[in-house]
């Protein structure tokens, strides 16, 4: 089963409450930072593609430095994916094939519609938000400008498109209490047998 959503809707305060239920969670954003840790490969071809500015002074990738150049540029976008995306589906299924048989195990995809896998899993969850909230907090959380805020928006599929590949939508308007509530019906629905 895989759950999505835009940037900002939410997808790791569900995929959390989903954890404390006892999913087993993927989340691609998390293993999208393991393979780009310091001495990978996938750091080294980053530093190869878009120089050393985009690292700190102690060698580490400077995320919002490199964050500027691809939302900001298809093109670095796409190299980008074509880097890490081969990794990060490497390691979902060894985590994946590592899960106690039995277990509900979610992969967190944030690129689900886009890269082309919702038909890969039996249901795709989307949190969905309204798209002021979703900026405001995206701005609140990464103090980003509302520009910059806008810019990752438009790299992403719309919300329209995302909610035609859902079989569930958790609705992520209101505030964390009713996130929970939701979370546990979604729970009901995710383990009916
Ligand atoms: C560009 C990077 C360095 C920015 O890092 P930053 O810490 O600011 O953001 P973080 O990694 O926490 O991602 C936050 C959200 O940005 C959005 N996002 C990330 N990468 C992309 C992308 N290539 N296209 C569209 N949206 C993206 C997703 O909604 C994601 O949940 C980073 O996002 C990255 O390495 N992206 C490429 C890997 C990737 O595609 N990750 C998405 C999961 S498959
Ligand atoms: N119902 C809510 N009420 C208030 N704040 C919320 C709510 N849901 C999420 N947030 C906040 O909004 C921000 C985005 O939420 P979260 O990090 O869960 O989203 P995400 O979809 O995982 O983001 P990304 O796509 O960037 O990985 C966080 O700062 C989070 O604490």
């Amino acid at each position: 089963m895989a759950l999505t959503g835009g940037i900002a809707s939410g997808k790791s305060a569900v995929a959390d409450l989903l954890a404390e239920r006892g999913a087993i969670i993927i989340d691609a954003d998390v293993l999208a930072r393991e393979v780009v840790e310091p001495g990978t490969p996938g750091l080294d071809a980053i530093e190869a593609r878009f120089g050393a500015g985009v690292l700190t002074p102690d060698g580490a990738l400077d995320r919002a430095a490199l964050g500027r150049i691809v939302f900001a540029d298809p093109d670095a976008r796409a190299d980008l994916e074509s880097i890490t995306h081969p990794a990060i589906r490497e390691r979902a299924e060894w985590l994946r094939a590592a899960a106690p048989p039995g277990s509900v195990v979610i992969d967190v995809i944030p690129l689900l519609v886009e890269a082309g896998l919702a038909g890969r899993f039996d249901t795709v969850v989307v949190v969905d938000t309204d798209e002021e909230t979703q900026l405001a907090r995206l701005r609140a959380r990464n103090g980003l400008s509302r520009e910059d805020a806008l810019a990752r928006l438009d790299a992403q599929a719309s919300r329209e498109r995302r909610l035609a590949a859902a079989d569930l939508v958790v609705e992520n308007t209101g505030d964390l209490d009713a996130l929970r509530r939701r979370v546990a019906v979604l729970w009901g629905e995710l383990t009916r047998a």
